[in-house]
């Protein structure tokens, strides 16, 4: 099985926490995610920022485009994402502009299908658009409400899109295992990171955990 990446959610608002958390987990990850509520609040500084920082991660912005997709998604791509994510229920002309504006910058697209009501069908489409990787994902509001993502991540990776699945959601050490096992190509961690005592311990542990259960 090839290895799945590891991407950190970073989701403080505070640039200088954001750039911290980045420093200390850099070891352990595969890719630096500035998370919706972080972008908004910080702009493409941040993303200028950890690009000089770390010019051999990858730097996934959480935009969650709803509109716009190319005018919006463009900027970011300029300032030095990677990826973008884009949210399924914008509709397909938001997720092609996006897909056009990657392109223009030789990066990928994203799709979210958080509150997707027909995820199969909105998975298909993005994919046959030209996105490079679907994102199952339970929101930080439904995750408190009792939702997990792994229902979800069963049934898309069962599609066999031929894409990376990322999935997001509350994942931690317990869990690890069923994502990756599940077919989980990238997965998110963000509380179970920056919420614990040592947030490199943590990445470190959800690191051995991820290739061991990958083996
Ligand atoms: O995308 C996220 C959320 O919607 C806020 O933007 C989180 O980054 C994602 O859920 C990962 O964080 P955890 O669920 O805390 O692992």
């Amino acid at each position: 099985m090839a290895r799945p990446l590891i991407q950190m959610a970073l989701d403080s608002l505070d640039f200088d926490q954001t750039v911290a958390l980045a420093d200390q987990v850099a070891p352990y990850v595969d890719i630096f995610e500035i998370g919706t509520p972080c972008i908004k609040y910080n702009g493409v500084n941040l993303v200028k920022e950890l690009r000089n920082r770390y010019p051999d991660k990858l730097l996934l912005v959480d935009l969650k485009t709803m509109d716009a997709g190319e005018y919006e998604a463009g900027a970011f791509y300029a300032a030095g994402a990677d990826i973008c994510t884009v949210l399924g229920v914008s509709g397909l002309a938001t997720i092609a502009g996006v897909i056009k504006a990657a392109k223009a910058h030789a990066a990928e697209t994203q799709i979210d299908l958080i509150n997707v009501a027909d995820k199969a069908e909105c998975a298909r489409e993005s994919v046959k658009l030209g996105a490079q990787i679907v994102g199952i994902h339970t929101g930080l509001d439904a995750q408190a409400a009792g939702q997990t993502p792994f229902g979800d991540l069963n049934d898309i990776a069962r599609l066999g899109l031929g894409v990376r699945i990322s999935v997001a959601g509350g994942i931690k050490p317990a869990t690890v295992q069923q994502v990756v096992e599940a077919g989980a190509n990238i997965i998110v961690v963000g509380a179970a990171i920056y919420g614990a005592p040592s947030p490199a311990e943590a990445a470190r542990e959800i690191r051995e955990l991820v290739d061991a259960a990958a083996v």
